[in-house]
This record gives structure tokens, sequence and C-alpha cells, in this order.
């Protein structure tokens, strides 16, 4: 994948209010030729509004939208050059795969004899050749997305928008899918958002992920960046699993009724009061008294994954879960020594 310095979209402090709710709040976003950006956020926080606004199906109440330099935002979604892949692919049902992926072709005036090599090429790189003449309803649901996809990149729009193409399908296609992105991505190059608010699809296929919450963007970085240096509290616990150790802590050990004890050494600079630390599920370790932070907690009980147990502890109004690859010695209702080092505790207050 080759960034290259020019913008293929840009987002200038874009708003749009529905009645009373900002979806979009002062949206700013550059989007680099052959970058791929993701809007990760929970549900309602201005993701798909923002994809619909760069799509043209909605209008700004304020800011401006550019592509490959021109203003668009006063121009209709057919006039613009963007193509969009939506949850469930809106193939037409009636067409078959060969005239749904050959549509956006012939609506932009491509020379006839042009269009079916284009379409064979854009079936043998989503793996679908020998499909061009069967129907949406012959197809599995990965499939059509698949078809989705040509359909789309066909036309080589300047900027791809997907909107949650990969949620309605199963865990394991839902990977596939994201692996085939991700691999075209690589190969072609092409510039993409994308909508989500699955935190690891963003990670896998992202140049950028900007993380959103009530219509505004609250971090945009790579995603190594936003999962190791997140610029919030938010960023922190929506990437990434984690859990909450305490407010109101004092370093030092401190002893619950129940026989928990919690043992902290508060990172440099970090005074005591009301703080909430968190520590991510990776970094915790059992049966280790030794590093500079422990706690005695409570087994309370145990999910098995597939490749790790994942153990659930509970130490006075602390909770926190432990992956663990094969079986501890312990059973629910002993109390175990967890152990952490400072540098990977989190604090925000
Ligand atoms: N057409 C509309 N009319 C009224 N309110 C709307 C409209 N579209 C979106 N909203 C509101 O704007 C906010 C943002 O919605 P949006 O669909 O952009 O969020 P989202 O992050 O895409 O959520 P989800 O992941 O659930 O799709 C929500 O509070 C939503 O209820």
């Amino acid at each position: 994948m080759v960034v290259a310095d020019t913008s293929a979209l840009e987002l200038d402090r874009l708003r749009r209010a529905f009645g009373g709710v900002v979806a979009v709040d002062d949206v700013s976003i550059d989007v680099k030729r052959g970058e791929f950006v993701t809007l990760l956020g929970p549900s309602g926080s201005g993701k798909t509004s923002t994809l619909r606004l760069i799509g043209g199906f909605e209008k700004p109440d304020a800011g401006a939208i550019r592509i490959n330099g021109g203003r668009v935002d006063h121009l209709p979604a057919y006039q613009r050059d963007t193509a969009t892949i939506f949850q469930t692919g809106a193939l037409f049902p009636h067409k078959t795969v060969a005239e749904n992926v050959a549509y956006g072709l012939r609506m932009r005036g491509v020379a006839r004899a042009d269009i079916a090599p284009r379409v064979r090429q854009a079936l043998d790189i989503v793996r679908l050749a020998g499909f061009e003449e069967r129907y949406p309803a012959q197809m599995s649901g990965g499939q059509k997305q698949r078809v989705a996809l040509a359909r789309s990149m066909v036309v080589r729009p300047a900027i791809l928008l997907f909107d949650e193409p990969l949620s309605a399908l199963d865990l394991s296609l839902r990977l596939q899918l994201r692996a085939e992105i991700k691999r075209l991505h690589d190969e072609i190059g092409f510039s993409a958002i994308y909508v989500t608010h699955d935190q690891g699809e963003a990670m896998a296929m992202s140049s950028r992920v900007a993380v959103m919450r009530s219509g505004r963007i609250e971090q945009i970085d790579r995603p190594e960046k936003v999962f190791g240096e997140p610029a919030s509290e938010f960023v922190y616990t929506f990437i990434g699993e984690s859990c909450c150790l305490k407010t109101q802590m004092a370093s030092g050990a401190a002893a619950d009724a129940d026989g928990a004890t919690i043992d902290l050494r508060l990172a440099n600079g970090l005074a005591d009061g009301d703080w909430r630390l968190y520590v991510r599920p990776s970094r915790l370790q059992i049966d280790r008294a030794d590093l500079d932070n422990r706690l005695k907690a409570r087994l309370d009980f145990t999910e098995f994954l597939g490749d790790v147990h994942r153990y659930h502890f509970k130490a006075g109004r602390i909770e926190l879960f432990v992956d663990h690859q094969g079986a501890i010695a312990h059973r629910p209702g002993d109390l175990v020594d967890i152990g952490w080092r400072s540098a990977d505790m989190v604090a925000y207050r």
C-alpha cells in the first residue's frame, strides 16, 4: 500500500444535527490517497451520519467536503466520485452477478467493449470468477458481499465508503472477508472510509482509526498509537479490554474484610487520590506475588475461550479477569495472588 501526499477526501469542520441531536459535531478528517481510515465508535456516535454526508445521502448544516480537492457538498450522491458498500450488499435481485457489477460502469458511460473485461477482472479480484451468471438469491451472504465489493471497486471511485459491510455475517466469514479486504487494499491501494463498531476490524484493516464519541472525533491516529497511547479514558476503555482497579486509591497495602488485599505501587508522578486505574487483562499474571503491584483476589468463575481460559476474580469491589493458557491450580472461592507492573497501569480522573 502506498499512501500519497495528496488528499482523496477532506472533511472540514462538518456538522449535522437532527432536531436537538448533534449527530456530527465539528468533524475534520483528511484522507490521503491510498489511505484506509476507519470511523470507530459505539452506537449513536455519528459514524454512519458522517459516511452519509460524504456519500451525499445527507446535507451538512456546516462545513465542507472535498473529493480530490474539489468541493462536493452541494452535489447529489450520483455526481460524487464515491461508491458505498452497505451492510447487506443491496444488490439488484433481478440482475445477474455480472450485470450487477457492470451497472456502475454503464451509468458512468464506460465504453461497451471495456465493460466485460473490467467486470471479469473485478470478479477475479474478489475470487468470484465463474459466478457471472448467478443471481444474488443463489449466493451466500459472504459471496453477495464480495459481489458488492466488486461492484463498488470496478468503477474505481476516488473514495470507497464502507458502511459496516461485515456486520451481518457470522464470525468466521467476517474474519475471512476482513482479511480479503485488507489484502485488496494492500494490493490495489484504494482510498477508503470504513465504518464499524468492531475494534478488531478497525485495528486489523486501517491505516488510521478515528475514534468517535457523541458526534466528535476523540482521537485519530495509526491503530498502534490509538491502542498504545490512547488520548482519553474513553479511547482506552473502548479499544481493547481493560480492568478497572479502583477509585479512591492510596498507595501501599490495604486489606478487605473478605481477606482480599491490594498492594499498589503507584507509578511515578501519581499522587494518592481519586484515580481510576486500569490495566489490560493481558498484563495481569496469576500466582505472582513478586511483581511491584499485587492483589489477593477470590476466584469467582472460569470461562473456556478456546486457546485460553478466562479467570474472573473479585477483590472487594474490584472485578478482574485474567486470560491464562492451560488450567491453574485454584478453584472458585480460593484467594489467589495476581501481579502486574506499574508501567502497565494507566490512570484517569
Ligand atoms: N435521520 C435521523 N433523524 C434523527 N436522528 C438521527 C438520524 N440519523 C441519525 N440520528 C441520530 O444521530 C446520532 C448519530 O447516529 P449515527 O447513526 O450516525 O450513529 P452510528 O455511530 O452510526 O451508530 P450505529 O453504530 O448504531 O449505526 C444518533 O443519536 C441518532 O439517533
